[in-house]
């Protein structure tokens, strides 16, 4: 288990915790203390609150955070179920021009005010299902102007939704129809990110992380290098997908550039996940999606041993329809052998590594965002142990102190 995983459990279930304190200047949403109930009593006793919870016999935990998703975009895509169930593979789809082509289509289409509202809702789902902080990538553009409706729908989402929002830059999600790999890799550098850099300097799009889809058949591992590169050079944090469909040598290329984290990474070679933990590059790794795909499973226990980082997203996308992180962990339980504190800690304060934002996010701990959750069980396995049944449990879910969510 990685230092970052051994942070969660010692502060996880202490009895009680108190914020946001109506005390002129303390309102930040940081935890002020935690701590055993009487302790925090006396510490608060001349204190009033917004709200106080009565947390007896409940735990609580960290706010789930996402590390992968791509929840803007128009157009339904459950046709597509029916034919991965009928033999069809992810790579056959694509092809044909379904899959992200197919999305891409729709969300060109699609008014702004349309996209933002299905992404609201989704956010809403999410936020139900304990998650406090969200990677959102754009990717169902590939042109500029698409790409850029995309990215401001994250950005008013990010200031008018509670939940916390790391924003991603995914124009080499397919290569756009007629153009080859290095072709789109060029229209990116010399169009796309000037733009989203004027668009940073004045404040209208803030972004986090550059994302590139390195796959046999999309871009390939040149294109690749370039794009990340020049992200990187632009401030972003590279945190890419790798290594998914075919070994591709992704995670050694992210190792070399100082990635923040690879997606996917069902073929990661060996080599790839040693240069991973020397590099502290974190693996996101996606269990709905080598289930929906009937995909090898990645290697969680061999990168755990070797000491990589592991994170958890939830893929979020029209062909991983899943918004929940409690049923994220159970896939990573059975299906990638992680045991339960592992699965925790890659939902949490490793998700958070993966977004680079650990020193604020992740894990309970006085200074932190106040993100938490509150399970209606005195054991937490249980949010992970019941197979959809976080519904029940979440009775809480809270961001920056606040309750954004009550059953
Ligand atoms: N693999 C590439 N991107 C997504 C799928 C996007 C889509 O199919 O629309 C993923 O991470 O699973
Ligand atoms: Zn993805």
């Amino acid at each position: 288990m990685s230092e970052a995983c051994r942070l969660v459990f010692s502060f996880s279930t202490f009895p009680d915790l108190l914020g946001r304190p109506t005390v002129p200047g303390t309102k930040d949403g940081l935890i002020k203390a935690i701590g055993p109930a009487d302790a925090i009593q006396k510490m608060f006793s001349e204190e009033t609150f917004e709200e106080r919870i009565d947390c007896s016999g409940k735990c609580i935990l960290p706010g789930l955070v996402d590390a992968h998703t791509h929840p803007v975009w128009a157009g339904e895509r459950v046709h597509e179920f029916a034919m991965k169930l009928a033999g069809a593979t992810y790579m056959d789809i694509h092809r044909a021009g379904g899959g992200i082509n197919f999305t891409v289509e729709h969300t060109r289409q699609a008014s702004e005010e349309e996209l933002f509202c299905s992404f609201q809702e989704r956010l809403q789902r999410m936020m139900r299902a304990g998650t406090t902080l969200v990677e959102c990538k754009s990717g169902y553009g590939l042109n500029l102007e698409t790409e850029l409706k995309m990215l401001r729908v994250i950005e008013r989402a990010r200031r008018q939704l509670p939940i916390g929002i790391s924003a991603t830059y995914c124009g080499a999600h397919s290569v756009p129809k007629g153009k080859t790999a290095p072709e789109a890799a060029d229209e990116i550098i010399n169009s796309h990110l000037p733009k989203l850099k004027e668009l940073g300097r004045s404040g209208e799009i803030h972004v986090d992380n550059i994302d590139v889809f390195c796959e046999k058949g999309v871009f390939d591992l040149s294109s690749t290098r370039r794009i990340l590169q020049s992200g990187k050079e632009m401030g972003l944090q590279i945190n890419f997908h790798g290594d998914e469909l075919h070994p591709m040598k992704a995670a050694e290329l992210g190792a070399e550039l100082g990635a923040q984290a690879i997606s996917h990474l069902e073929e990661v070679s060996d080599e790839g996940i040693v240069a991973m933990a020397m590099a502290r590059c974190s693996a996101v790794l996606l269990p709905t999606t080598a289930y929906m795909l009937r995909l090898k499973q990645p290697r969680a226990r061999k990168m755990l041993d070797e000491g990589v980082i592991v994170a958890l997203g939830s893929d979020f996308n029209p062909n991983a329809y899943c918004f929940s992180m409690p049923v994220v962990m159970h896939l990573a339980c059975v299906n990638m052998r992680m045991s339960m504190p592992e699965a925790l800690a890659a939902a949490t304060i490793n998700a958070a590594y993966a977004l680079g934002k650990s020193d604020t996010h992740g894990s309970l701990e006085v200074g932190k965002q106040g993100d938490l959750i509150i399970i209606n069980s005195s054991r937490w396995e249980h949010l992970i142990y019941q197979f959809g049944g976080h519904h029940e449990l979440i009775e809480y879910v809270v961001a920056k102190g606040k309750v954004i969510y009550k059953k």
